[in-house]
């Protein structure tokens, strides 16, 4: 049976910066990506991301836009997960290094691809553009793409 856990992605903006933060331990090690975790009991997705946000970069922000709605299935594995994705460009304290991640500001023409999950390079210009987007990717590991799809979206489906 597929079960699906629930997780969130934060990514802060300014101007032409985006907060990323290199994953110290845990799901994704060794890669930059954005804040975020799983879900609680008890918490909605968006409170959820604004405590990963927290927790994981030192920044809080109470204005979190949801933009996209990510699925991920690995060969083998019974668990799809179900990545929330959110942006804000409002936020108080400075980003500081927790046990977990390591915040840094790239240009956002800059952004570290290759050291990144291989899917952000796909969905990535969607955000950065400001479309809303949709999608799902089967893996093979962690680091091949057997097939996906991905769509710019008015709403999401939930
Ligand atoms: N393919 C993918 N592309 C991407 O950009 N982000 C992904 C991704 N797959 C997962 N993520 C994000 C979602 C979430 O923010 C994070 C994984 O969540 P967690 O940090 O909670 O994982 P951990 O296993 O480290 O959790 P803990 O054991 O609770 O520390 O990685």
């Amino acid at each position: 049976m597929v079960n699906r856990k629930i997780l969130s992605l934060v990514f802060v903006r300014e101007s032409t910066k985006i907060l990323l933060g290199f994953k110290k331990r845990g799901f994704g090690q060794g890669r930059w990506n954005g804040f975020g975790g799983k879900v609680e009991q008890g918490e909605t997705i968006e409170e959820g991301a604004i405590r990963e946000l927290q927790e994981e970069a030192g920044v809080l922000s109470h204005d979190l836009s949801k933009i996209g709605l990510l699925e991920f299935e690995f060969v083998g594995e019974p668990t799809i997960l179900q990545v929330h994705v959110f942006t804000t460009t409002s936020y108080i304290g400075l980003p500081t290094e927790s046990d977990e991640m390591k915040p840094q500001w790239f240009e956002v023409d800059r952004v570290p691809f290759d050291e990144m999950w291989p899917d952000d390079s796909l969905w990535f210009p969607l955000m950065l553009k400001g479309a809303k987007f949709q999608g799902y990717f089967l893996f093979h590991g962690h680091h091949n793409i057997l097939k996906y799809n991905l769509e710019e979206v008015e709403r999401f489906k939930y």
